[in-house]
């Protein structure tokens, strides 16, 4: 039985990747919002959603299968039947904030009379108090609440796929986020994984379930080849959850190595995906901004120890240890910003590191991001422009908003 997930690198040819297209929940929320719900303007929803399609055609037009993870959640639902369909309702509503009371009732009332689809839309797009029949009349909604528009918080960041799960190997990860404002997104992917017909009883393995207090995000999961995976040490990833699953991944899989990378801990740079990325067998692009003096960098090799212990290797040369680690005898690491450091800061600002590789040597990039286009042509890649006025509002690009599925082996 072929496994309906397959990622053994970064770069190999990109078979099927998971989308979110845009909806309500981009607009939904004021700018006293924003930096709860981790963006820096309102994007206009129209312009957004003619760029994501822009790079949805892009990817179909090089011939990968585009999923979409809103299609594929109420497709799960529909599969799976009532009771599945209460049981997720409930976990969403608790962690949401109500697990009982006249809130929790008004609520289910309100999504329990839609169809799978519809009540996906709306949990994700967020719940207003006006549009739910019910004056509540507990002390919280009178005394705390009271000038608070929302039930429950639009999901903005939803479009970003890279991070609630990640595909490993013949399995993934499915996160526990470090923001309330991200938590509730990879409940979507657990049902999907569990009861879309796609995957359900597929012998898809779950090397790290959302069931942590420990905190990892996609974007900081990076797969080098088939036995390497490297992982940001991150404002979004802690060292322990790196352990964790290095331990699953050694113990289970055909992995071997993961090299924890430890990058500065602020909003511009929240995954290593927005600083660092795998474009071809040899060529990474790299922020200059994440190497201090020398050009270094704190790095750790974690290999299988004694007695399902890890062993640690720290090292601070990354060209170095890239190259050992992929048994390479050079490396092409291209600054972002082609190393200036004002046009570096403002096109890693808009992911201008966050490159998708669809084939080695082939990447999806914004076309904002001019200078660093230019300078991963002349390093002899084929460079695919997408459009990026809106969508980089929300702080992502290409490899965020997208989450390969299956990939050729490289
Ligand atoms: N893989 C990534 N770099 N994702 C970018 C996510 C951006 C999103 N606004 C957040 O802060 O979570």
């Amino acid at each position: 039985m072929t496994s309906p997930i397959h990622v053994t690198s970064e770069i190999g040819k990109l078979k099927t990747v998971l989308l979110k297209r845009p909806g309500r929940e981009i607009e939904n929320f004021t700018p006293d919002m924003m930096p709860r719900l981790l963006f820096d303007d309102i994007p206009y929803l129209p312009i957004a959603q003619k760029e994501h399609d822009y790079f949805a055609d892009t990817l179909r037009d090089n011939g990968v299968e585009v999923l979409y993870l809103e299609k594929l959640a109420a497709e799960a639902l529909d599969a799976a039947g009532d009771k599945v369909r209460n049981d997720f309702l409930e976990q969403m509503l608790t962690e949401s904030g109500y697990a009982a009371g006249t809130i929790h009732d008004a609520l289910k009332e309100y999504l329990g009379s839609m169809n799978n689809q519809d009540m996906v839309n709306k949990i994700m797009e967020g719940i207003r108090k006006n549009e739910v029949d019910f004056v509540p009349t507990d002390l919280v909604s009178a005394a705390e609440t009271e000038g608070y528009e929302f039930y429950m918080d639009p999901m903005p960041n939803l479009y970003f796929t890279r991070d609630p799960s990640a595909c490993i190997g013949e399995g993934l990860s499915i996160n526990h986020m470090t923001f309330p404002a991200r938590q509730r997104e990879s409940l979507f992917n657990e049902i999907v994984i569990k009861y879309h017909p796609r995957f359900a009883n597929k012998g898809v393995h779950v090397w790290r379930d959302r069931n942590h207090d420990t905190r990892i995000e996609g974007g900081d999961e990076l797969v080098l080849n088939d036995h390497v995976m490297a992982i940001g040490v991150s404002q979004r990833t802690s060292a322990d959850a790196i352990q964790d699953i290095a331990k699953n991944l050694f113990k289970e899989g055909h992995f071997d190595t993961v090299i924890a990378i430890k990058i500065p801990h602020n909003h511009a740079m929240m995954h290593l995906d927005t600083v660092f990325t795998m474009i071809n067998y040899d060529q990474f692009t790299v922020h200059p901004g994440i190497l201090g003096e020398g050009g270094h960098i704190d790095t750790w090799t974690i290999t299988p120890g004694k007695n399902g212990e890890l062993n640690l290797d720290h090292r601070t040369d990354l060209k170095q240890v890239l190259k050992d680690a992929l048994k390479l005898d050079d490396l092409d690491l291209i600054p972002t910003g082609n190393g200036d450091p004002i046009i570096a800061g403002r096109e890693q600002w808009n992911d201008g590191s966050n490159t998708l590789a669809i084939a080695p040597g082939v990447v999806v990039t914004y076309n904002r991001n001019y200078v660093s286009n230019d300078l991963l042509r002349k390093h002899g890649l084929k460079v695919l422009e997408v459009i990026s006025s809106e969508l980089s509002r929300g702080r992502g690009g290409p490899r965020c908003m997208s989450c390969p599925i299956v990939r050729e082996d490289i």
